[in-house]
């Protein structure tokens, strides 16, 4: 097993692979830094074509404002992810600052491995920032597909990160269409 990232710059998902990627689509390509240095990274994921760049707060308590501006200044939507165990009210200021971040991301496991378990308690987080910030742009990462999705739309997440229930299903289009229209319905009745 080869481990990057912290001996070497390198990520597996890196630079070179939104570079790649930006070359055959204008999808929002968006990057989720579950590093400790999220810094370093601003420039070349601006470079390669990313949409959007997200870092974690447990990390970014120092730097997080000169962290929104150079995101900002590479063209690119910023974002702030907490892990389950992190309290709501730490993307507070990162969401009200002058320079705020415009989406937040709860994550719905520990970061880190796809194919876990969904974890509901983390739908209590999802639904203090929609009632906060009615407009925010929240998502929610870990265990999300057909059998979850309702909770975290309910709870008010509006973009959704899905690893396993899509690309292990034979019918991948259906998957994505099923939990769109759970957003759209809640999105629709409020
Ligand atoms: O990478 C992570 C968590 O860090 C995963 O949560 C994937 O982003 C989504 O995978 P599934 O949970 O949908 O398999």
């Amino acid at each position: 097993m080869k481990r990057f990232q912290h001996f070497v710059p390198n990520l597996t998902l890196g630079a070179p692979v939104i570079k790649s990627l930006r070359k055959h689509t204008k999808a929002y390509l968006d990057c989720h830094l579950m590093v400790t240095n999220p810094l370093d990274y601003v420039e070349p994921l601006g470079d390669a074509g990313a949409s959007g760049f997200t870092f974690h707060v447990e990390v970014s308590k120092e730097n997080w404002q000169e962290l929104v501006k150079k995101v900002k200044s590479k063209g690119m939507k910023p974002g702030v992810a907490l892990r389950p165990g992190t309290p709501i009210e730490e993307v507070y200021p990162l969401v009200e600052g002058e320079n705020p971040v415009e989406m937040v991301l709860v994550m719905t496991v520990e970061p880190g491995f796809g194919g876990q378990k969904f974890m509901p308690e983390t739908m209590e987080k999802v639904c203090v920032l929609r009632a906060k910030y009615p407009s925010l742009d929240i998502e929610v990462d870990g265990g999300l597909g057909p059998s979850t999705i309702d909770m975290a739309a309910s709870a008010g997440a509006n973009c959704i990160v899905a690893g396993s229930s899509v690309f292990g299903s034979p019918e991948p289009a259906q998957v994505i269409l099923h939990m769109r229209k759970s957003v759209e319905e809640v999105q629709s009745s409020s």
